[in-house]
């Protein structure tokens, strides 16, 4: 696993996975999946053996988090506030130093420029269940120079403990329910889609495409799986989806007939050299 050097009989020294392992979100991950990835693995045969497994399960069937916990990842989120807190930090520090941010996938410099137009009080960015807030930090970090408001959106207990530097604010918002904020130049979901099945993000996507422009668009964070010959990491990704949330990580032709189905339509796909999570650029379809 190395998880820590062996230097003699006994003796063994830290490395930088170690290091990596300890820090307070690697440390909430670790936590996340020993204590609710494995209860699962002990509960599938018997789910199995009763409703059977269903990757999308609706109707009343359950998911495999739903059978071994008796509630949903997010109403078990809800309850328990340490679970809560371990995720929060999970989902801020879960992709290595090393890989790209999402606005250097997506050419964000050339964008912005493009997107000179924007006035003071227009708003450039919604990160939408954008967590503790750390990719629009990111972003703010990366042009400070840019105009226009940003603005972190998330279920108001994620918000509680936020704090943000001066020209970020916060919005406590349901993604299911009507999008506040009308004509955002963007609207930025990371690892957001990929939880839940296509009934749901349908539902997510029509509230975004009431509240979108013509200049408005949509940047989506997340996997592009090929049709054959994925990577470990995605596919790893796809699994624990179909066991927490009864989701998936999508091919490019399922993106395409999700985002179709609402009105939208991918004006390009950017993916990283080292398959890594894509940026899917999408806008009203004309
Ligand atoms: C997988 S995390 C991704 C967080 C962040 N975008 C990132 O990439 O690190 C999913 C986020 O969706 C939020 N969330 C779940 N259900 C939501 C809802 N109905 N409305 C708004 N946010 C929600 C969670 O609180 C969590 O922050």
């Amino acid at each position: 696993m190395g998880y820590a050097d062996e230097v003699g009989e006994n003796t063994y020294a830290a490395n930088d996975t170690t290091k990596l392992v300890c820090t307070p979100g690697m440390a909430g991950g670790e936590r996340h999946h020993t204590e609710l990835l494995y209860p699962i693995g002990g509960t599938i045969t018997s789910l199995m053996r009763t409703q059977g497994f269903h990757q999308f399960a609706e109707d009343g069937l359950k998911d495999p988090f739903e059978h071994a916990f008796g509630c949903t990842l997010w109403e078990f989120l809800t309850t328990n506030e340490e679970h809560k807190a371990a995720f929060d930090l999970y989902m801020a520090a879960r992709r290595p130093a090393s890989q790209k941010s999402w606005f250097e996938v997506y050419p964000a410099a050339q964008r912005l420029i493009e997107m000179s137009t924007l006035k003071e009080g227009d708003v450039l960015l919604v990160d939408v269940g954008g967590g503790l807030g750390h990719e629009v930090v990111g972003f703010k970090k990366a042009f400070p120079e840019a105009v226009g408001r940003m603005v972190l959106q998330d279920l108001p207990a994620t918000l509680e403990s936020v704090k943000l530097p001066n020209g970020i604010e916060t919005m406590g918002h349901d993604f299911f329910q009507p999008q506040p904020v009308k004509g955002a130049r963007i609207y930025f979901l990371r690892q957001i889609m990929h939880d839940w099945m296509d009934s749901k993000c349908r539902t997510m996507l029509q509230e975004l495409v009431a509240a979108m422009d013509s200049d408005s668009r949509l940047l989506i964070d997340d996997y592009v799986m090929p049709a054959t010959g994925a990577e470990f990491r995605p596919i790893h990704m796809d699994i624990c989806m179909m066991l927490y949330l009864r989701a998936v990580e999508r091919t490019r032709s399922q993106w395409v007939a999700l985002l179709n189905s609402v009105g939208l339509e991918i004006v390009e796909v950017f993916t990283p050299a080292n398959g890594f999570e894509s940026v899917i650029e999408a806008k009203l379809a004309v």
